[in-house]
């Protein structure tokens, strides 16, 4: 039914204009085979009428059979839409801490789920239709005899039944499979994202095939196997009924005067037209069923990633004083990754000053980039105050709070498309930078888009750089960027590139393990299991 909702919720208009030209379409159909029947039945009365019955109906048949068609395909895909932009915007509106511990759950939602719920409604249409013509030759069913049709509503009912009890099995084995595919999916991310890996070594390739992909596949494999089964049986079982109770009609039929082997012919002719479209219908159970399965998963996934609370009214910083205030600061504040079992920082106490420039040290797993996510916004700090401009940021505000930070991450990515960018800074600064990134001859932006990324790894980090520059922010992170950069363009980095940011008044925290380097920043902060310790001076850096 969940699915019924979500079509009806994508159009109400097109969903009754797809319903009406169904019923249309199986009204026209069943009228079409009572011109048969009685043709068989009773011979041409009036040819003339006859055909043109005949032509008219078959006719009207195609044409509200295509127009159903037509408005379920758009009723489906916009229900498709709807699930692809409310979910993508979902994941983007919650807090970034829940979606990062769930991201290796999304993606799967947001390809196969979604492609899946995609593919079973392109099977609604002659689902539709189908259901419309075998109501409307029950209807006629009736007219021809009431007793034989309750008796075939009597084994419909029991297949029905039948059908009901195997749909928690159906759904079991349903999720089961789908499990699986969670963990094949991860297994394709391993073959995209470690190909260099898997590559270089033959035994690594060969075992992650054998150990990690085969059983998960084969898992899948026999899930989907029974789920097939079941669904085979439960689906035949209402055919084999079927037949055994024509077969035992046929055994008594003649000892009964209430019928003749005639009309029991007759009956049997519309009988079997009845008998197709229902099997579509019933076929289609079992792809409600996985619809339900991939639509629980999108909806579990919406749910728990529930909607970071967003306040619409924009800081107000007015009493702040650049000269004498701190652009951000931290008091008391921590921050955990779940209990005290989990990676902890703070309590971190710190003021930066517009236009300053901040180097964090510390070595591997100390908590540098766990803070610059606290920093950011990015992370909810558990106690403790973070101020922007004099302003207390509640967890409320901390959506309009980043938007004073840009930067790049260890793990950024490039985007190609710069639509979000300011049109005036563009065609100002984007040729510059390239060439001052050194980049020019490789890269070019033409219409708001960058022409390639498939650059090396300093480049594209070089480009990342540009795009966060063009972004015009007052705060700048860099986690750890001029790691993969060569020394020429390190120096460029540290002696050039970050000081003109300062000079353009912009304020930087920048993640760094080139000490050669400290010199050039205002302050040194190090970050020793969660805290930070503040190195006052250049020199007590150049010391320490
Ligand atoms: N998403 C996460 N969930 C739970 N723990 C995490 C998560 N990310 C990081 N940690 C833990 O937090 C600690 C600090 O990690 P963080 O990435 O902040 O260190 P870092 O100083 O930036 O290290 P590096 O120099 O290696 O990049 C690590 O011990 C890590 O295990």
């Amino acid at each position: 039914m969940k699915f019924l909702i979500l079509l009806k919720k994508a159009s109400p208009r097109v969903f009754v204009w797809a319903l009406l030209v169904s019923v249309l379409s199986g009204v026209c159909s069943t009228f079409v085979i009572r011109l048969i029947h009685q043709y068989i039945d009773s011979g041409l009365v009036d040819v003339q009428i006859f055909f043109l019955q005949f032509f008219v109906a078959v006719i009207c048949f195609g044409v509200f059979g295509v127009l159903s068609s037509y408005f379920i395909s758009v009723l489906t895909q916009s229900m498709v839409f709807n699930l692809r932009i409310e979910l993508s915007k979902k994941i983007l509106n919650a807090s970034f801490q829940k979606t990062e511990r769930k991201l290796d759950q999304v993606l799967p939602v947001l390809t196969a789920d979604i492609n899946f719920v995609s593919a079973s409604m392109n099977r609604l249409p002659p689902v539709v239709t189908g259901l419309a013509t075998a109501l409307g030759c029950l209807v006629y069913l009736f007219y021809l005899s009431w007793v034989l049709t309750l008796g075939c509503l009597g084994i419909f009912t029991v297949g029905f039944l039948i059908n009901y009890l195997a749909l928690p099995f159906l759904k079991k084995y349903s999720e089961q499979a789908r499990n699986e595919w969670d963990k094949i999916h991860k297994n394709f991310e391993g073959i995209v994202l470690g190909m260099k890996e898997l590559k270089l070594n033959k035994e690594h390739r060969e075992n992650y095939i054998h150990s990690s992909i085969e059983p998960n596949c084969v898992n899948e494999q026999k899930y989907r196997v029974r789920e097939e089964t079941l669904y085979a049986v439960s689906s035949r079982i209402v055919e084999v009924i079927l037949f055994l109770g024509i077969g035992c009609f046929i055994y008594v039929i003649d000892g009964l005067d209430w019928i003749t082997k005639e009309s029991f012919g007759d009956y049997l002719l519309v009988l079997l037209f009845t008998v197709a479209p229902l099997a579509t219908v019933s076929g289609f159970l079992k792809h409600i069923k996985r619809t339900q399965v991939s639509l629980n998963k999108i909806e579990q996934i919406g749910i728990s990633l529930e909607d970071e609370p967003n306040d619409q009214v924009l800081l107000t910083t007015t009493d702040w004083n650049a000269a004498t205030d701190p652009i951000f600061s931290l008091s008391g504040v921590r921050f955990s990754y779940g209990n005290e079992e989990h990676f902890a920082i703070g309590p971190l106490d710190l003021a930066v000053m517009q236009g300053e420039i901040i180097y964090v040290v510390g070595g591997n797993g100390s908590g540098k980039t766990t803070f610059i996510k606290l920093l950011t916004g990015l992370y909810k700090a558990t106690t403790g105050v973070l101020t922007l401009k004099n302003q207390e940021i509640h967890s409320h505000q901390l959506d309009h709070y980043r938007k004073h930070f840009a930067g790049v991450f260890t793990d950024y990515y490039l985007f190609d498309d710069l639509h979000h960018i300011d049109e005036q800074i563009l065609e100002e600064q984007a040729q510059g930078l390239l060439e001052q990134l050194e980049i020019a001859h490789k890269v070019s932006i033409v219409d708001k888009k960058i022409s390639t990324t498939r650059l090396s790894y300093g480049q594209r980090k070089r480009l990342a750089m540009l795009v966060s520059v063009m972004e015009d922010k007052e705060i700048y992170i860099f986690d750890e960027w001029a790691a993969n950069q060569d020394p020429y363009f390190k120096e460029i980095f540290y002696t050039k590139l970050l000081p003109e940011l300062q000079q353009k008044g912009k304020t930087i925290v920048a993640i760094s393990h080139d000490e050669k380097y400290f010199p050039y920043a205002d302050r040194v902060l190090k970050m020793v299991e969660g805290e930070l310790a503040v190195i006052n001076s250049k020199q007590d850096v150049l010391s320490s």
